[in-house]
């Protein structure tokens, strides 16, 4: 039993949940019904060990939600958010864990849920409001506003199975925020309908918690996330990977994303040395970033001061070398965000004989955390001396944060006309 805190506040508290789920649908059936022969009889289900083909959907996961909170759970396909979702609404019992839920629960964590399709929307709204707690003379004073907000007054009296999912989406959202929850469960349904209607939504939903209502929300668009809630959850194959402020959740999230299949090294490359006979003036041996004492940044900082080392070997001379960098996004769309040249910086790079090491020092790091690749060349005009085609490296968020594309360093002043001028020294 958990030991609820005296908190008044504390609307949602999840307590070490673990669920199990077993693929084989025959085994399936077998287990659940030897666990309810098992609790019949009194003995212990042993709900923490896994049988043969069983696997953890949710494994000792623990968080909390208070009055006004939103909060996000993000997760790749799989990673057991709507099992949690499922838990918390009580459509489903978790094997070793306590969930407690104060207060009104609305769950949309389904298409239509709790719509009958041979019913009418008009039953379905009596229906849907009745059992998420409100008596028949509620419900007809809200009917109304629910119809008006979903907007299918047309289609009031055909059956659901008429309408498409983003009627149904409609309808089951209003339902949902006209039985004002105290506790609002919403697992997708916003991707459905059309952006007006998506807009609608997220009006409705600020206007709801600033009358208390908590939520949990479940999204793959960042953005979303990221817009509306404060705190977040990230679920990795049902564990709790992260909990906190949700700029640092979706980062982390995020990189974990783009490093996933990464194989290579990242912050650092070495080239295979060519023999003489096959370099064409100037190799590129090595590549990598460095602090301001040439120490290795495996991740740079965003916003931070790093220097791009590219280690050659030259074979002859050159007085006008050109090095360019272009960076490309591999979390994302893969276009080019950046592309520099020693050249266009009017930088012309006289490189001797012998080993040599070219620095390009960026004061403030402007890319965000994530994944990169960067291809790197070394040219004389129109003369290709050598290429590297994917530097891969991962910046890593540092003292500041954005949630714009890149970063951008920046001073602050305020000029009072009528009295002297009052500058903010720190830089950004
Ligand atoms: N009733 C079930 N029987 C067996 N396995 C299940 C059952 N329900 C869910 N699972 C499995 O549990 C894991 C977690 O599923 P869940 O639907 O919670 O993930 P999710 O994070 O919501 O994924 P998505 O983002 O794709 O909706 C998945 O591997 C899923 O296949």
């Amino acid at each position: 039993m958990i030991n609820y805190p005296n908190d008044s506040e504390l609307l949602i508290s999840v307590d070490k949940v673990s669920k199990k789920f077993c693929r084989n649908l025959k085994r399936s059936l077998l287990y659940g019904i030897q666990d309810i022969c098992t609790e019949l009889t009194g003995g212990n289900r042993h709900g923490d060990i896994l049988r043969p083909q069983e696997f953890w959907a949710l494994k000792d996961v623990s968080f909390q939600l208070r009055r006004g909170e939103a909060l996000g759970l993000v997760g790749a396909n799989g990673a057991g958010k709507s099992t949690l979702l499922r838990i918390i609404s009580g459509l489903i019992n978790p094997d070793t864990g306590t969930v407690k839920v104060r207060g009104k629960l609305a769950p949309l964590i389904a298409l239509g849920a709790g719509f009958n399709p041979v019913l009418t929307g008009r039953e379905n709204i009596y229906a849907n409001m009745s059992i998420l707690g409100l008596s028949t003379p509620e419900i007809e004073k809200r009917f109304d506003a629910v119809v008006d907000f979903a907007g299918i007054a047309d289609a009031i009296d055909a059956p659901v199975q008429t309408y498409s999912s983003g009627m149904a989406a409609r309808l089951g959202f209003a339902c949902a925020v006209h039985i004002e929850p105290d506790v609002l469960l919403i697992d997708e349904v916003l991707a459905v309908g059309d952006i007006n209607f998506r807009v609608k939504c997220y009006q409705r939903l600020a206007k709801l918690r600033e009358s208390g209502t908590a939520f949990v929300l479940v999204s793959h668009n960042p953005h979303v996330v990221l817009n509306v809630c404060e705190n977040s959850v990230y679920l990795a194959k049902g564990k709790l990977i992260k909990s906190g402020e949700t700029e640092a959740v979706i980062r982390q999230y995020e990189e974990d994303v783009s490093l996933a299949g990464t194989d290579t090294a990242l912050g650092m490359m070495f080239l295979p040395e060519k023999p003489e006979s096959q370099s064409l003036g100037i190799d590129i041996v090595s590549l990598c970033f460095q602090d301001e004492h040439g120490n290795l940044l495996t991740s740079p900082l965003c916003g931070q001061l790093a220097y791009l080392s590219v280690e050659c070997k030259a074979y002859k001379q050159v007085d006008n070398a050109n090095l360019g960098v272009s960076i490309t996004a591999l979390s994302g769309q893969n276009e080019r965000i950046l592309y520099i040249t020693s050249a266009s910086d009017n930088e012309p790079l006289k490189i001797l004989p012998g080993r040599v090491e070219i620095q390009m020092q960026m004061p403030y790091f402007c890319l965000l955390p994530g994944l990169y690749s960067a291809k790197i060349y070394i040219k004389e005009g129109v003369r290709s001396f050598d290429i590297v085609e994917s530097f891969r490296f991962m910046v890593k968020a540092g003292k500041i944060t954005s949630r714009s594309l890149f970063y951008q360093p920046r001073q602050w002043q305020v000029i009072n006309h009528n009295n002297s001028k009052f500058k903010i020294q720190t830089l950004y």
